[in-house]
């Protein structure tokens, strides 16, 4: 288990030192847009998980919701606190 935080880091540790295997290196290569699919992607099952599947299949899916939204972030040069300024 891991916080949004630690993910944060361990998310930008990748991006930096762009270990082999890693998927989220693999996202960030591919770019905003391919990035942005998979957000919206996530998100419409985010959606259908709490809307029909119940709480653990919603849980997962909001995980990866997660996932991608911190990619997002990395590759538009965003940091937590650009975004957690607006919250
Ligand atoms: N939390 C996640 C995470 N959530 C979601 N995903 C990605 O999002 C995909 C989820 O997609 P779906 O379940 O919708 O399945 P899919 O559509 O068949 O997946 P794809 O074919 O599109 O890859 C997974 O295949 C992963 O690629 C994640 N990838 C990585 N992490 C964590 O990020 C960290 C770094 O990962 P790597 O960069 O891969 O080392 C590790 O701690 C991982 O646990």
């Amino acid at each position: 288990m891991k916080t949004f935080e630690e993910l944060w880091a361990e998310l930008n540790d990748k991006a930096q030192n762009r270990p082999e295997g890693s998927g989220t290196v693999a996202a960030l290569d591919a770019g905003v847009h391919a990035i942005g699919k998979k957000l919206v992607e996530e998100a419409a099952e985010s959606w259908m998980a709490a809307e029909h599947e119940g709480k653990e299949a919603a849980a997962l899916e909001i995980s990866q919701l997660l996932y991608h939204a911190q990619v997002l972030m990395i590759a538009s040069g965003l940091t937590l606190d650009d975004v957690y300024s607006h919250l």
